[in-house]
């Protein structure tokens, strides 16, 4: 009764489309997720069932504007699950991983304002993502004519842009200038059986947490089965968002004046000392090194990755028309505009075709592509079906971007297809959810899109770009989470490496 006819036939979600096997037990998708395919398994079944489909026997999945609005719309009191928990730092919660509306918000008052857009487009963030730029810059100046890997590359700018912002000179680091122990942060980012730990660690839990805390002679006998080796993924990034929260609490005691500096931890640390002895609970040193460690992860691989597909799209032989025409856009902006050689901020926020360009590439390779989970704490009904309370439910930007009715032709890379303020570009940009919506909305949004414009500007407009040889035929290919995501029209693919001849204009 409880194995099969309750979940299949009497349960209130037994009346939503999805394959039997899925709704009979968690491990039918768990096993797509081992595999390395939920993702795409969840798109098709979506296209085979409609927009709402049963994935779990507590799991549903949506794709309609409707459940978007429901679910993720400002105020909808969804939650996020524990699924999150797993990016919980130092045993401490953060923005990334609070359930409650309450928590979040709290903290999110915190932080938000150093991230608007006002802020990114002018004063020190402008100038640090210029510094970065410029940096960039040298290092394919450096390469000359030989080809060069802009996996590698792009996470030097990304890592560098966010330790900088949320640490200054207490933890920025170094990669682009060679700085070869910062460099070495992102080593466990190219490990793949970093996937294998994150499904542990979703679907197993308990099991992963006492694996990975064995001391001695149990640790030596178990290490040869453990997901992944040790270090696992993020222990030097963690170690080092560790060690740069230290370092200032150290410096801030010793009265030095960067409590005033404008970084993400000197306004944590405002915060903590104006509530002290104020009788409200005031954040401890932990909880300011889980926050920062949290927007260091979330503010690496999504602007490296989308930077990478940029480039990656524009040096396709079949793209190279939409490179000459970013060319001619980016090659137009006035010298006035630039900061030694740098193009300002300020002056390229409005350009269109370089806006067309990046949100196109957001579409069609988003770098979080996944389901987003979560729940509610009542009973709620979206798209005419009852969704009894604490459902997990989820929507992913792969299956919105991926609509055949919103986006013509969805696995084509087609920049124009956002220009112009037609009824159908409207619709679009309702359905374009690679930074999420709602009060869980990305908080890094602005800063990833000046790290990304700029970049992006100052690179074409001093070169072009293409395939280096023997890489025609591969797509890069990225991890998120338990996945793999490259470009499913490409014969072959080349995990974490792309190779890019950049040619001086
Ligand atoms: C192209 C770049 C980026 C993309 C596409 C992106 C996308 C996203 C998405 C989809 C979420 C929601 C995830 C979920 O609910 O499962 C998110 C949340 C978040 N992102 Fe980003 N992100 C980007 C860059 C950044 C950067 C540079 C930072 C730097 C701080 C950042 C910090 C965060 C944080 C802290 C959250 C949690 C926000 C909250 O819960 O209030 N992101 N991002």
């Amino acid at each position: 009764y409880h194995l099969v006819i309750e979940p299949l036939y009497l349960n209130p979600k037994s009346k939503i489309p999805g394959p039997k096997s899925y709704a009979l037990t968690k491990w039918r998708l768990a096993l797509e997720d081992f595999q390395g395919t939920r993702t795409g398994t969840i798109h098709a079944l979506h296209q085979k069932y409609g927009p709402i489909v049963r994935v779990g026997p507590n799991e549903i999945h949506f794709n309609s504007l409707n459940a978007l609005r429901t679910i993720y719309g400002a105020g909808s009191g969804f939650e996020r699950t524990w699924f999150y928990r797993m990016f919980d730092a130092y045993g401490r919660q953060n923005l990334f991983t609070f359930h409650s509306v309450k928590e979040h918000s709290d903290r999110k008052k915190l932080v938000a304002n150093a991230y608007s857009k006002s802020l990114m487009l002018k004063g020190p963030a402008a100038a640090m993502v210029q510094e970065k730029v410029s940096q960039y810059l040298a290092l394919i100046k450096e390469q000359g004519d030989q080809p060069h890997e802009i996996f590698s590359s792009l996470h030097y700018f990304s890592i560098d842009a966010i330790t900088q912002f949320l640490y200054g000179s207490q933890g920025g680091t170094s990669a682009l200038k060679g700085d070869i122990q910062d460099r070495a942060l992102l080593n466990d980012i190219i490990d793949p059986t970093r996937r294998y730990l994150s499904w542990f660690a979703v679907h197993l839990p308990t099991l992963t947490k006492w694996l990975y805390t064995r001391q001695g002679l149990t640790e030596r006998l178990i290490r040869p089965f453990l997901p992944m080796q040790k270090p696992t993924t993020y222990t030097g990034i963690r170690k080092h968002a560790l060690e740069a929260s230290q370092r200032f609490q150290t410096a801030v005691e010793a009265k030095s004046d960067l409590r005033t500096a404008e970084t993400i931890i000197s306004r944590l640390w405002a915060s903590h000392e104006s509530v002290k002895g104020s009788g409200r609970q005031a954040l401890d040193s932990l909880d300011i090194a889980s926050e920062c460690a949290d927007h260091l992860l979330a503010g690496i691989d999504t602007t490296a990755d989308t930077l990478l597909f940029l480039i990656w799209a524009l040096s396709q032989p079949q793209n190279l028309y939409i490179q000459k025409r970013l060319i001619e856009e980016v090659r137009t902006i006035p010298r006035d505009a630039l900061d030694s050689g740098t193009p300002r901020l300020d002056a390229i926020d409005k350009l269109p075709y370089l806006h067309a360009v990046i949100r196109e590439t957001l579409r069609l390779y988003a770098p979080l592509p996944a389901s987003e989970p979560r729940s509610l704490g009542a009973d709620c009904v979206i798209d005419g079906y009852k969704i009894p309370a604490r459902t997990v439910v989820n929507m992913s930007p792969y299956s919105l971007h991926r609509n055949a009715e919103v986006f013509e032709d969805p696995l084509r890379f087609d920049p124009d297809r956002w220009l112009g303020q037609t009824d159908k570009v409207a619709l679009m940009n309702r359905w374009f959810w690679a930074f999420s919506s709602g009060g869980r909305m990305c908080i890094g949004l602005h800063l990833a899109m000046a790290e990304m414009t700029a970049l992006v500007v100052a690179v074409y407009r001093d070169y072009s770009t293409s395939i280096a040889p023997g890489f025609e035929d591969k797509s890069p290919a990225i991890t998120s989470r338990f996945e793999l995501f490259y470009d499913e029209t490409v014969p072959e693919i080349a995990e974490h490496t792309c190779m890019i001849k950049f040619t001086k204009a």
